[in-house]
């Protein structure tokens, strides 16, 4: 069998930026409001620092505003709150993301509850969490669940009905959310996690593997029904063969599944870049809906049981 076509993520999400670019300029057109996003990061964890400033790097280049709230490790969980509250107040602040993991001295879920809903740019806050497990509109889908349905769709098509989908990995920032829109979009799903049995047994079946372990390489060959999508959600810095440095690698054995799969998404340059364009779109969003500008489709019905993951065809998605 010819190896897998490899799904290029970060073109997608460059296509899905400018797309949101566009949206940003029609809202400052129409309304006079540039969104602004609130990024905060506690610590100095160098790869969130990395992360952060990729996405300050894309709020600019896309003509939005980025408040940056660089904190010290040792701050206060009151402290914090206290300056989730003023960005909650403040109306310039159209999305707020708090950088993950915190200092364990900080209670995440206390920090995510602050955030008022409206303002949730990683749809972390059980309200949304809530009105997309409910299938209602208006939820705010976390970013790399949503980049990832994008991917699957433009492989795949839109109707993904009775597909089989498995999802790897269990957590509330990806796992659960990434199940939820699977499901909304009429695909069979099953949720595996560190107790399922039979684990490569459960992914030979899937028509749709989405890996988000924390696993560097374990999704084997083997593990793939031949043709399947797969979206490879893990990123784990490996050592390289030259000593002293490091590399990306994703959940699955890249090389080993390519030669199985029918479209699989590469570590780096798959989900990683839907995440940040994702990151952006919510934010363009959020900042539509508080001024009472029409919600760019591809934010605005994916949560939506009623309608729908079926997205207007004039709609941004392609
Ligand atoms: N590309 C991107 O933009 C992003 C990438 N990531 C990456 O995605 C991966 C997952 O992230 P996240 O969801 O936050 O991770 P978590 O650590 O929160 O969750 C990992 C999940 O994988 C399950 N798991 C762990 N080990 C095994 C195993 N041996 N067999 C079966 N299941 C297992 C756990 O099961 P259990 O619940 O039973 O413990 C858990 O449900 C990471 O590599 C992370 O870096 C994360 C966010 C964004
Ligand atoms: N509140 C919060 N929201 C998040 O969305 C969030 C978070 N905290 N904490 C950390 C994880 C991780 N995450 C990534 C985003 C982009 C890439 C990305 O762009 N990766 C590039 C490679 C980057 C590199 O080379 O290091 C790629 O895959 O091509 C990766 C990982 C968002 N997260
Ligand atoms: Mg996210």
């Amino acid at each position: 069998m010819a190896d897998a076509r490899i799904i290029d993520g970060k073109a997608f999400a460059a296509g899905l930026r400018a797309r949101v670019a566009d949206g940003v300029a029609a809202l400052k057109a129409s309304h006079g409001v540039t969104p602004g996003l609130a990024v905060v990061l506690v610590g100095e964890d160098p790869a969130s620092q990395v992360y952060v400033r990729s996405k300050e790097r894309a709020l600019v280049d896309l003509g939005m505003n980025s408040f940056d709230h660089h904190e010290p490790a040792d701050m206060a969980e009151s402290d914090l709150l206290a300056l989730i509250d003023r960005l909650n107040a403040d109306p310039a602040v159209h999305g707020i993301l708090v950088q993950l993991p915190l200092p364990r001295h900080i209670d995440s879920q206390k920090v995510l509850g602050r955030i008022v809903p409206e303002k949730d740019a990683d749809g972390f806050h059980i309200v949304n969490a809530g009105l997309l497990a409910t299938g209602q509109p208006g939820a705010i889908v976390p970013c790399t669940p949503l980049g990832s349905l994008l991917l699957i769709r433009d492989t795949l098509g839109r109707d993904l009905k009775g597909k089989r989908a498995l999802v790897l990995g269990r957590s509330n920032i990806v796992g659960k959310p990434m199940a939820q829109l699977l499901l909304q979009a009429d695909c069979t799903v099953t949720m595996a996690h560190s107790r399922t049995a039979d684990l490569p047994g459960e992914c030979r079946r899937a028509d749709i593997l989405v890996a988000a372990v924390g696993r560097p390489e374990m999704v084997r060959g083997d593990w793939i029904k031949p043709g399947a999508t797969v979206i490879d959600v893990g990123i784990n810095r490996v050592p390289a063969a030259e000593p002293g440095k490091t590399r990306l690698v994703g959940d699955v054995a890249f090389d080993e599944a390519v030669k199985v799969a029918g479209a699989i998404t590469p570590v780096p340059g798959g989900v990683g870049p839907m995440t940040i364009a994702c990151l952006m779109l919510n934010t363009l969003a959020a900042a539509c809906r508080a001024a009472g500008a029409p919600v760019p489709e591809e934010a605005a019905a994916l949560g939506n049981a009623q309608g729908n993951a079926q997205l207007n065809a004039q709609g941004m998605a392609r």
